[in-house]
């Protein structure tokens, strides 16, 4: 490899809770290439630790603080896979990007200034690595004034972006987010509603499975109308950016309630067939409301994996080519872990990152905290 390449890892654990992705990429002006991935489940009892500090409980400093321990020694453990993989030692990498895991997002909330708290031990991490990390992305942003996310808007411009067009890119995640990528170069970004959350919740409670792989339970479903209705009345979904969200709002809690209200004698199946056309239909109408001459719609995160959501959307949007990322040079489950090896280039370069007209933050900053190696 090219020693003078500055080589960067982005690490990110996000809102589905499947696991850790991680890639080794380096950057040249706009460009992103990656050139190794790799991932790791999380352990089960962390798993489920973490989702448990999504809400309050009893000692939960005390077992956050553990969790993020955890945490750090999973990814210090895809960092030597990819340093394996690519034959490289730690002193060939500039920084690692280390997102953390979301317990909490109440971004503007209470007084005005409200949190947002990704668990991390970016200290241990690099103890554990011996390479800079760079953490905390969001909270700058929020105490700017803005939302702290969503974030990749940014780097999704430089990497899809194209000239005399209006390109859109939905990441479909735990949570689902767009970014609308104008020809003037103009972005607008802001979160959709649920995408992989509540559908992992429901398929894993009535299969025992994970995920609802290539979305094969939900096509053998039928969308319930009325229930469908109810959740696309969500208030959030209705709101003006800039917004975002999280297993705050979009929680199992969130379902029952709306399933209680419905009688709770639905079908799974169909349960999860509505849940996979909730996800297309919240996404498509933002892009219609938006972006409504937009035809091209580039998906990524692991809900591009799943062929039954995809077809749903390209049946919403008549108009769009609806796309996965890995046509347009990055593959869906790659395009956060680069953001975030992107984002601590540019915390380490004193570039701003944020986007104030994505986030409504007062002013574009210099995201991310720095531990030096
Ligand atoms: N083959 C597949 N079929 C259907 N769904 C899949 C498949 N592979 C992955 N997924 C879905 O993708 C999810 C993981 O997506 P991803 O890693 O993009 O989410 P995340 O990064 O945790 O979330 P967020 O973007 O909200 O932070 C899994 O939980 C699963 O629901
Ligand atoms: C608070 C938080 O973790 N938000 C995540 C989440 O997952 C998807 C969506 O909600 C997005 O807003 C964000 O992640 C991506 C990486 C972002 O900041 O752009």
């Amino acid at each position: 490899m090219d020693v003078q390449t500055r080589w960067y890892i982005g690490l990110m654990s996000g809102t589905s809770l499947d696991g850790i992705d991680g890639v080794l990429a380096n950057f040249s002006g706009q460009k992103c290439l990656v050139t190794q991935h790799a991932s790791a489940p999380l352990a089960p009892d962390l798993r489920a630790e973490l989702l448990a500090l999504n809400r309050s409980g009893a000692d939960e400093l005390h077992r956050a603080a553990l969790a993020a321990n955890a945490l750090a020694r999973a990814y210090a453990g895809v960092v030597r896979s990819l340093l394996a993989q690519a034959g490289l030692a730690p002193e060939a990498i500039h920084a690692i990007g280390a997102h953390g895991q979301t317990v909490r997002h109440r971004p503007q909330t209470f007084d005005g200034t409200g949190y947002t708290l990704q668990l991390n031990n970016p200290a241990l991490l690099a103890e554990d690595t011996g390479i800079t990390v760079v953490a905390d992305f969001r909270s700058r942003d929020v105490a700017a004034g803005g939302q702290g996310a969503p974030l990749v808007p940014a780097f999704h411009r430089g990497i899809f972006g194209q000239a005399g067009r209006t390109v859109a890119v939905l990441n479909l995640g735990g949570i689902s987010n767009l970014s609308l990528l104008r020809p003037d170069g103009g972005v607008l970004g802001f979160d959709c509603g649920p995408a992989n959350a509540l559908m992992d919740h429901w398929c894993e409670r009535h299969t025992g499975r994970p995920y609802d792989d290539q979305g094969a339970w939900a096509r053998g479903g039928r969308p319930i109308a009325a229930l469908l209705q109810a959740l696309l009345a969500e208030p959030f979904l209705a709101l003006a950016p800039p917004k975002s969200t999280g297993r705050d709002l979009f929680n199992p809690d969130w379902l029952a309630g709306h399933l209680a209200a419905a009688g709770n004698d639905a079908r799974p199946q169909d349960v999860q067939a509505t849940l996979a056309e909730f996800t297309a239909a919240s996404c498509a109408r933002e892009l219609l409301r938006h972006a409504p001459g937009c035809d091209l719609l580039i998906v990524c995160g692991g809900g591009a994996l799943n062929a039954y959501l995809m077809e749903r959307l390209q049946a919403l949007l008549p108009g769009v080519g609806v796309q996965d990322s890995g046509r347009h040079g990055l593959s869906p489950l790659q395009v956060e872990a680069a953001a975030f090896a992107w984002l601590a280039r540019q915390c380490l370069a004193g570039d701003t990152a944020s986007l104030p007209g994505v986030t409504g933050a007062r002013g574009a900053r210099i995201l991310g905290a720095i531990y030096p190696a």
